[in-house]
């Protein structure tokens, strides 16, 4: 039978009978290439060379240890590997008890990398990945995004992944759940990778802030650091720092959600420069509920105002107008803010703005309370202003100040919609699902996602929570004179 090619498409040729009679249906056909059984083997012989030496350089150091340990067994009898083993063993349980942080280090968490790599991650990646759609296949040919790397911490690993070429991290962000399930993770958030064309995947494994955080010490006021305040912990361990010099700072979380701990963890790590005179808080409290237990504090250290007939307006004008004089003095001399005695840096916290900007009965005080927070969010930061306001409800009616706060705080939401308009567009999608935080207080108080300055990934944090008995303790420490028992 006589053969011949045609071709189809770019790239596509196949071998169709050759037909004498020209209106006979053409006969398709796929072509057989007949290939000398010499060449197969060497074809076959190279890619097994190849696959050994990639094996070989990828895993070189527990190869040649292997290596090692067999030769010496081969060259000086079995005693000698199983000497060296014993001893290495001795030498790490005592690295391990004497330098614990440097053992995880430099031992236990990449030998815990490598592990997950290879009998978690690796060994379902392709199963997994063509599953959730992430493969593509191109004339017969599968084509697979490639493992870079694996690191592990306690709570969840990383993952470094090489995309196919054309996808982006979108595609990920659709399938996350079907990555969660597929590798044993409670949840995965997608992350910009290290260069283009490469994303890190973060799987949770347990959740690192289940448990409440206790009240943080109070810390001596040379360590007290007003661009990154110790509030809580953020997800991977590190300290939660809040910044409140030169920023505002937006508060958003459902009833309950935990916004007293924030406020009062923030109000603890200022302390010691409240004794210092170097800081006031001007205490704003509508609910009458959160504050007031600090109230003498404030009346102290600060200024502090629950009246709801114009009183709070007032502290707020007050403070604008404070505000204005003091970047009248500041003009042309300095650009940027330090503490002192005569100018301290003044913390501005309104426990719920929505009461002074929305739900206020009168008018007019709304007015008034909008148009003073207006002039210290915009003109404030760089004249020892910030702003705290906490509310409830994120929504652009009840709070058309939001973009004047750039830092801002999604605690517990009760809308999913809600988390972009307070960490800003896309933030839900980039993992901060502050709509699913528990409601439970033990589990899910205080718990939030913030923005921070290096990256535009969310981070999941939780503040320490400060329980009356810690605010009482805390106005002991500063009104030494006072029966807090009496006062509270
Ligand atoms: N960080 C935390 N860790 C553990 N539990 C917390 C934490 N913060 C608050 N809680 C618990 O959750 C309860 C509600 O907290 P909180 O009153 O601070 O919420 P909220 O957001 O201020 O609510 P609301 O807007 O109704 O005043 C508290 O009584 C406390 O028991």
């Amino acid at each position: 039978m006589a053969w011949e090619f045609r071709k189809l498409a770019p790239g596509e040729n196949v071998a169709v009978e050759t037909q004498r009679d020209p209106f006979a249906a053409p006969k398709w056909a796929p072509p057989v290439w007949h290939m000398p059984e010499g060449l197969v083997l060497l074809v076959n012989a190279v890619r097994v060379l190849v696959r050994t030496v990639v094996f070989l350089v990828r895993n070189i150091v527990p190869v040649s240890a292997a290596s090692a340990l067999a030769w010496s067994g081969y060259a000086y009898g079995w005693t000698v590997p199983v000497l060296v083993l014993a001893l290495v063993g001795v030498g790490l349980g005592v690295w391990a008890a004497v330098d614990r942080p440097s053992f995880v280090r430099w031992i236990a968490r990449p030998v815990r990398s490598w592990w997950r790599m290879a009998f978690v991650y690796r060994r379902h990646w392709q199963p997994v990945l063509v599953t959730a759609g992430l493969t593509k296949t191109h004339h017969g040919r599968e084509y697979l995004p490639s493992l870079v790397r694996v690191r592990c911490s306690p709570t969840s690993d990383r993952v470094l992944v090489r995309m196919l070429k054309g996808q982006a991290p979108d595609a990920w962000e659709r399938v996350a759940v079907n990555l969660a399930h597929g590798f044993g993770a409670t949840l995965v958030r997608v992350r910009d990778g290290d260069r283009p064309g490469r994303v890190w995947l973060e799987f949770v494994r347990t959740d690192a802030l289940a448990e409440p955080i206790p009240a943080l010490p109070v810390p001596d006021a040379s360590e007290v650091d007003l661009s990154g305040l110790m509030i809580g912990r953020c997800e991977d361990g590190s300290p939660w720092r809040l910044r409140l010099l030169g920023t505002h700072v937006l508060i958003a979380g459902a009833t309950g959600a935990g916004k007293g701990s924030v406020i009062w963890s923030t109000i603890r790590a200022l302390l010691p420069l409240m004794l210092s005179g170097l800081v006031e808080v001007w205490a704003i409290d509508p609910k009458r509920m959160e504050l007031s237990f600090g109230r003498v504090l404030f009346e102290r250290y600060g200024r502090y105002s629950s009246d709801p007939s114009g009183g709070m307006v007032k502290l707020l004008e007050t403070a604008a107008e404070d505000m204005n004089e003091r970047a009248e003095r500041f003009a042309g001399l300095t650009r940027s803010f330090t503490p002192s005695a005569e100018f301290p840096f003044r913390v501005i916290v309104v426990d719920e703005l929505a009461f002074l900007t929305a739900y206020c009965p009168e008018r007019d005080l709304r007015k008034r309370a909008e148009s003073a927070l207006a002039v210290l969010t915009s003109q404030g930061r760089s004249v020892g202003y910030c702003v705290i306001g906490a509310q409830q409800d994120a929504r652009k009616e009840v709070n058309n100040l939001r973009n004047l706060f750039p830092d801002r705080i999604a605690l517990r939401l009760d809308e999913d919609e809600q988390v972009d308009m307070v960490l800003g567009d896309g933030a839900r999608d980039r993992g901060a699902l502050a709509d699913q935080i528990s409601s439970v207080p033990q589990i899910g108080a205080g718990v939030g996602f913030v923005r921070l300055e290096t990256s535009p990934d969310p981070v999941r944090v939780r503040a320490a929570y400060v329980s009356d008995a810690d605010i009482r303790q805390m106005v002991a420490l500063a009104l030494p004179d006072l029966d807090v028992e009496g006062a509270a």
